[in-house]
C-alpha cells in the first residue's frame, strides 16, 4: 500500500510548526485525511496535538540533563536514539491507508540538513527504498525576511540546497511569512528572490563601490564596517555562484494567514508525491482487460 507524506524542514524560526498547522487546516477544511508527526525532541506546545511525538520516545530535556549535553548535542542523540527504535515509527505508520498525508514537522538545527548524515539514513528508512515506502517530499522552508539581507538569504538559499543534495528525495523550497516582506520589496526584485538570481549580489558590489552618505566605516556597529570586508564579499558572490551553477533552487511563496496560498503550495507538494494520481478512482477492471482471442 503506497503512503504520502511530507517532510516539514528548515531553520529555527524559518515558521516549519505554522506551516504544518496552516496544512492540517487545509486538509481538515478540504476533508482530506492527515496525520501529524513531531519529530522535534525540544517542542514546547502545539496548536493541534500530534498523532505521533517523538517527545513520547525522547525528549531534548531530559538528554541535556541526564548526559550533560547540549542543545545540538542532545538533539544528535536523540536523532541516533531515533534510529535505533525505528519501530516507534513504523507501528504509527505502517498501519496508515494512502488517502492520508503524513505531515512530518522536524527541528531546526541546521546541522541536522547540512552535515550529518543522520537524516538520509531517516529518509531512507520513511521513503519508497524503504520498508514503509512512503511517497516524502521534503519542504524546507527559509524565512523571507532575509531579502534583505542577501548575504544572509543566499546563506539561507545555500543550506536549502545542501539539504537537497544531501537528501536526495523531491523537494520544494518555501519562502515563509511571506506577509512581512511584501512591503519591503518590490515585486521585480522579490522575484529575482524567488528565482534566486545570483546577480542581486553583483548590484550591491556597485552600491558598495559608492559608499553611502554618513556611512562610517570604522564604526564597529555600522552595517558597512561589518559587511564590506573585500573577503567577505568574495565568500558571498562564491556562494551565489555555486547556487547559479547547480541550478536548482526556486522559492515557492507562502502566505499562511492566506488559505489560498497554503492551498497552493500543498498542491505542489501534492504534485511532487503524485498524491492525486493515487487517488484516482481506477477503472473497473473488465473494461481494462484486453480479450486477445478475437
Ligand atoms: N508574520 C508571520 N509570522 C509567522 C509566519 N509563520 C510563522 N510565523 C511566526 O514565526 C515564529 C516562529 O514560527 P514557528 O512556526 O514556531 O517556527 P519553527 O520553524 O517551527 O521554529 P522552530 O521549531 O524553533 O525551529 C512564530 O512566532 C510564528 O508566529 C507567517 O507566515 N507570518
Amino acid at each position: 500500500m503506497s503512503k504520502f507524506g511530507v517532510l516539514v524542514m528548515g531553520p529555527a524560526g524559518a515558521g516549519k510548526t505554522t506551516f504544518c498547522n496552516a496544512m492540517i487546516q487545509h486538509l481538515q477544511h478540504t476533508r482530506r485525511s492527515c496525520f501529524y508527526v513531531n519529530l522535534d525532541p525540544a517542542a514546547e506546545t502545539f496548536q493541534y496535538e500530534p498523532d505521533l511525538d517523538i517527545r513520547e520516545l525522547i525528549t531534548l530535556e531530559d538528554v541535556m540533563e541526564e548526559l550533560g549535553l547540549g542543545p545540538n548535542g542532545g538533539l544528535i542523540y536523540c536523532f541516533e536514539f531515533l534510529l535505533q527504535n525505528l519501530d516507534f515509527l513504523t507501528q504509527a505508520l505502517d498501519p496508515l491507508s494512502e488517502e492520508y498525508l503524513i505531515v512530518i514537522d522536524m527541528p531546526g538545527q541546521i546541522e541536522l540538513y547540512t552535515h550529518i548524515p543522520l537524516l538520509p539514513s531517516l529518509v531512507q528508512f520513511l521513503s519508497r527504498a524503504g520498508p514503509l515506502n512512503i511517497n516524502l517530499c521534503a519542504a524546507y522552508l527559509l524565512e523571507s525576511t532575509f531579502v534583505v539581507d542577501k548575504a544572509k538569504f543566499f546563506a539561507g538559499t545555500l543550506s536549502a540546497m545542501s539539504a537537497m543534495l544531501m537528501l536526495e528525495m523531491p523537494h520544494v523550497n518555501i519562502l515563509s511569512k511571506m506577509d512581512q516582506v511584501r512591503d519591503m520589496v518590490s515585486r521585480k526584485e522579490l522575484k529575482r528572490f524567488i528565482n534566486v538570481d545570483a546577480q542581486l549580489l553583483e548590484d550591491d558590489a556597485e552600491a558598495e563601490a559608492a559608499p553611502a552618505a554618513g556611512a562610517d566605516d570604522n564604526d564597529p556597529a555600522s552595517k558597512s564596517a561589518l559587511m564590506s570586508g573585500g573577503s567577505f564579499n568574495r565568500l558571498n558572490r562564491a556562494v551565489a555562484q555555486l547556487i547559479d551553477d547547480f541550478s536548482m533552487v526556486s522559492f515557492l511563496q507562502l502566505d499562511v494567514q492566506d488559505e489560498d496560498s497554503v492551498g497552493a503550495v500543498l498542491s505542489y507538494i501534492d504534485d511532487a508525491i503524485q498524491f492525486h494520481d493515487a487517488q484516482e478512482p481506477r477503472e473497473p477492471k473488465d473494461e481494462q482487460e484486453v480479450d486477445y482471442e478475437d
